[in-house]
């Protein structure tokens, strides 16, 4: 039996690109699918404000699970990172797989393809991630992050117009968007702690809806599943929202054992909080390696910044 899959997802070329990834993968599954992809424009690519003035959570992802439950799309690519932490899934839907993790690290991008140690004082870099101007702040306090809005091609276009000296950015948004030509360093995983979900895919569906969920769950990466599990149980521990410098990551450590390393900083860095512990039961594992950061003062940091 055919099934039909309509894949939900925003509009912005690298989110395309992922629905073209999982449109593929579908379709070499079985043949017989057929694939029709549904972009959505979230409020988070309208508005181009600080997404902290958008009050609810979710903006790059509402709009998109909205269609999911009503049942104008079948299937929801995610980026985790997008997916809000301290909050339950829409009712009705489920997590059916995480493909196999991409490039979990962060790049700088500058034109005159400097690393960020070579970046003359002050220079201007483009970035709206707490996470990642916190750790800048930390490594390379001489250089100034500044807020920037819009996706990756946007900014990228603000770049190359010099409204900013050099950007940070996702090495596996770039290699989405085949634009890995445009990065001058790459920052190893323990100067730059990767966000939590980091180059991970989530697949979300109707949780009653059966072929899709069934279909949808031969995609599944288990090992990328297990670590988004250790990460986000974290994140959900912490309550952290999507304004708090957190940062997270899961690695296998041996055969059945994670090592999770957590971190939560103040934005300008002049705190950061940290704990790495190993464990084989991801969602235990989350729990303790936040309650390891709460005990060192985490929820004061987490609370400090406005939602
Ligand atoms: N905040 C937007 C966003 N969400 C996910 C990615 C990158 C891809 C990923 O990590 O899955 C990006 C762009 C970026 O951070 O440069």
């Amino acid at each position: 039996m055919s099934v039909k899959v309509r894949i939900g997802t925003r509009s912005s070329p690298m989110a395309l690109a992922q629905a073209d990834r999982v449109s593929a993968a579908l379709t070499a599954l079985d043949p017989d699918v057929a694939v029709e992809i549904v972009p959505f424009t979230t409020s988070g690519d309208k508005w181009m404000g600080p997404l902290s003035q958008l009050g609810g959570k979710g903006a790059f992802t509402k709009e998109v699970d909205a269609a999911l439950v009503e049942g104008t799309c079948d299937l929801c690519v995610h980026c985790v990172k997008d997916i809000p932490g301290d909050r339950d899934l829409p009712e009705g839907t489920v997590i059916a797989a995480h493909l196999e993790r991409d490039d979990v690290r962060d790049a700088l991008v500058h034109p005159g393809g400097l690393s960020l140690s070579d970046l003359p004082d002050g220079s201007r870099i483009g970035t709206s991630s707490p996470r990642r101007a916190a750790q800048l702040a930390l490594h390379w306090p001489r250089l100034s992050p500044l807020p920037i809005r819009g996706n990756a091609n946007t900014r990228l276009a603000k770049l190359d117009a010099g409204d900013f000296d050099a950007l940070l950015l996702a090495v596996s948004g770039l290699e989405r968007l085949a634009l890995t030509d445009r990065i001058t360093e790459i920052l190893d995983v323990d100067t730059m702690v990767p966000a939590i979900g980091s180059g991970t895919l989530a697949l979300q569906c109707r949780t009653d809806d059966t072929p899709v969920r069934d279909l949808v769950a031969r995609l599944d990466d288990p090992m990328t599943s297990w670590r988004t599990e250790a990460e986000r149980s974290m994140l959900r521990a912490l309550n952290g929202h999507c304004h708090s410098p957190i940062a997270g990551y899961a690695i296998q450590e041996s055969e059945g054992v994670l090592s999770l390393h957590g971190r939560v900083m103040s934005l300008d860095g002049s705190t950061v909080l940290e704990a790495r512990e190993s464990g084989a039961d991801a969602t235990a594992l989350g729990t303790s390696v936040a309650e390891a950061l709460l005990r060192q003062g985490a929820r004061e940091l987490i609370d400090s910044l406005a939602e």
